[in-house]
């Protein structure tokens, strides 16, 4: 049977990459990507400004919307503190089963919990589930129309405190609108954004930083 794009690039990981080795893990994904098949990982360009932000971070608690293939989350993972860590969500069981295998073969299982399921669906549990009581560092990568409603998900379920950080992928190319008007108006967060362009492209795109300053006081006036 014809295999499929996630299945061609752990075929190129488990080929060209060395195992526990989550830098041979990335070198050998952007190196297909950009060269074989292109695919929708954050890619190295945008990939170095989310490692700068990680490190900048240094985050005890990670959640990351959207694991894909587990490009991103083998980034972020390899550059946590010990005893950090990484929860992804993904709800398409057939990249779930390929991220996890690419996570293993970085040598990262220890550091990464993949939820399979609805970003939704898991967002409320998250302190039950998990002993979360709020998120360091939130990587938005998931459908762009999600962002938003998520974000504002996060924000009801008690997830972010004040420094929380957000980054968010594509917020021009595809495009994220909704989530960039609400988040650069909002007087509860403090954005920036990293101009870069679309993985494996010389198209304009970029990552919005975001940090939660938590709710201010004019909401009570
Ligand atoms: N609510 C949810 N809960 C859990 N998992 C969910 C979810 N919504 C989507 N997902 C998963 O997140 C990934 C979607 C990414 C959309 N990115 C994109 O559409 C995308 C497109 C381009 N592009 O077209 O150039 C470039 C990019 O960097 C992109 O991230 C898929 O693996 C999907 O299964
Ligand atoms: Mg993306």
């Amino acid at each position: 049977t014809q295999s499929t794009r996630p299945q061609r690039i752990l075929t190129a990981v488990q080929k060209n990459a060395t195992r526990g080795d989550p830098r041979s893990v990335v070198k050998a994904i952007d190196h297909f990507c950009r060269n074989k098949e292109w695919a929708m990982n954050v890619g190295d360009e945008k990939g170095c400004i989310l490692d700068s932000v990680v490190s900048e971070v240094n985050p005890a608690t990670v959640l990351e919307l959207g694991t894909y293939c587990g490009y991103s989350t083998v980034r972020i993972a390899s550059l946590l503190p010990p005893n950090a860590k990484l929860i992804t969500l993904e709800f398409n069981p057939d990249f779930a089963a390929i991220a996890r295998q690419v996570i293993a073969w970085a040598g990262l299982e220890d550091k990464v919990q993949l939820v399979e399921g609805a970003s939704g669906d898991w967002i409320p549990k998250m302190k039950e589930q998990f002993g979360v009581k709020t998120f360091d560092l939130v990587f938005l990568d998931h459908w762009k129309n999600s962002y938003l409603p998520d974000t504002k998900l996060m924000e009801e379920c008690g997830l972010l405190r004040k420094g929380s950080v957000l980054l968010a992928d594509n917020v021009i190319c595809p495009g994220a609108p909704e989530y960039l008007e609400f988040i650069r108006s909002s007087p509860r967060y403090k954005s920036q954004y990293f101009k870069s362009h679309l993985e494996y492209t010389k198209v304009e795109d970029g990552l919005e930083k975001s940090v939660f300053l938590g709710l201010v006081n004019e909401e009570w006036t």
